[in-house]
């Protein structure tokens, strides 16, 4: 008999190779083609860094004004689009709501059948410039409010966050949320980017990738972690009688640990000591906590994270600081997982792009271990 192993979850697998993003667990860090993300936080807007992980390289000043014309030119939603989503019920789930603006995008896209990267770069803009404001107005219809249009002279950040609240954000708050935004853009293999080239190695359509790349990110496993980060703070919250948060973090932990439950925000499938992305987006939250005075969040934060680590020794991924971030920029609990889907947008479509250069089927081998060869009556 030949041994076999199976590589449950492709834990550890190499399965191809990729120039758009490099994480590192040894070294703690991640680079988007080259560059550490901590820098392009720092320095750059989402747009650069979307020009980025799609070219492989930042853009010059005329080339970011082209590149800029195009997406502010392409913010809007369009009548069809948005009477889709006002006859979906307002209580379906924000992330079912982005999946299906995806997929109505790509069968109004006219270049929806060409898989040039010509055309799949026009058909990445456009997600790009569209999918804040399917966010934005989904949050808006739930609340009983009318669409915002998006404004030209603003940029992605801050537009995105005028689109959702109908009211110009502060500069501290539009910075956080670019931040966030580079932050979610790119991670090399994760589930969803690996449905994306999945869906795209059987030489199906980028806004096919993306839809199928939406329904893996929602899941709690993944993406869907951020919301559910904010749950647990309501709960450990509700759960609180007196202003003894560490003591209230501390036994809420216990409990969850011992039934068995996994924390949401924290772990990791790559990083074992700690995600790469948390310190930075740590750093936005602490300012997000000052400017909106409330130290009762920050403190919660710190109370979870340090129980989590005497008891299990794991640290928190990027959901975690996005969540309460997110929470306090006045974003519903249930829109943060489109948030990621809104920067994810980028990272998906350079994945697609690379996977259609040097394309191979996607398609793995199991081991079969269901009944021995039988035969009807
Ligand atoms: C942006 C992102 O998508 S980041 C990921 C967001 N997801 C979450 O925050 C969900 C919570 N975290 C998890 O479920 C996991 O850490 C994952 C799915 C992210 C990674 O999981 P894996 O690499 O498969 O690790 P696995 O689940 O095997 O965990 C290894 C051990 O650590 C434990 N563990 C890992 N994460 C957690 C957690 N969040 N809470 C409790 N225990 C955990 C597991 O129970 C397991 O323990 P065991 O060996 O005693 O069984
Ligand atoms: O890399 C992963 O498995 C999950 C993750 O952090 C991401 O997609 O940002």
């Amino acid at each position: 008999m030949t041994e076999t192993t199976i590589h449950k979850g492709l834990a550890g697998v190499l399965v191809d190779t990729t120039s758009i993003s490099k994480v590192n667990p040894e070294t703690n860090s991640l680079l988007y083609r080259g560059y550490p993300v901590q820098e392009l936080a720092a320095r750059c807007s989402f747009e650069e860094v979307a020009y980025l992980l799609w070219n492989g390289e930042l853009p010059s000043a005329e080339e970011l004004a082209e590149f800029t014309r195009g997406e502010r030119s392409q913010r809007a939603l369009t009548p069809e689009l948005k009477a889709v989503i006002d006859a979906l019920p307002a209580t379906c789930h924000p992330m079912d709501v982005c999946r299906t603006a995806a997929s109505v995008l790509g069968a109004e896209h006219p270049k929806a059948e060409d898989p040039s990267r010509l055309a799949n770069m026009e058909k990445s803009v456009s997600l790009f410039a569209a999918m804040p404001a399917v966010v934005a107005y989904d949050q808006r219809r739930r609340r009983g409010e009318e669409l915002v249009e998006p404004r030209e002279d603003l940029g992605y950040a801050a537009n995105f966050l005028w689109m959702t609240f109908g009211e110009e954000a502060a500069p501290e708050v539009v910075e956080a949320f670019n931040v966030s935004m580079i932050l979610y853009a790119e991670h090399s293999f994760n589930a969803s980017t690996f449905t994306a080239r999945v869906i795209t190695s059987t030489l199906s359509d980028l806004h096919s990738a993306v839809t199928g790349a939406i329904g893996a990110l929602k899941g709690p496993l993944h993406g869907g972690a951020n919301e559910a980060v904010m749950h647990t703070f309501e709960e450990i919250t509700a759960s609180s009688q007196d202003d003894d948060v560490a003591a209230h973090a501390a036994a809420w932990l216990d409990t969850a640990l011992a039934d068995k439950k996994k924390i949401m925000g924290f772990g990791h499938r790559v990083y074992k000591n700690g995600d790469s992305r948390v310190p930075t987006m740590k750093a936005s939250l602490d300012k997000m906590v000052k400017h909106y005075d409330r130290p009762d969040l920050g403190e919660l934060y710190t109370a979870l994270e340090s129980a989590m680590a005497e008891r299990k020794n794991i640290l928190p991924n990027l959901d975690y600081p996005a969540g309460p971030a997110y929470h306090l920029m006045g974003f519903d609990t249930a829109t943060f997982t489109p948030l990621f889907v809104a920067a994810r947008i980028t990272g998906w479509t350079a994945h697609i792009m690379e996977q259609l250069e040097a394309n191979a089927l996607i398609r793995p081998l199991s081991e079969y271990n269901g009944p021995d060869e039988r035969h009807l009556g």
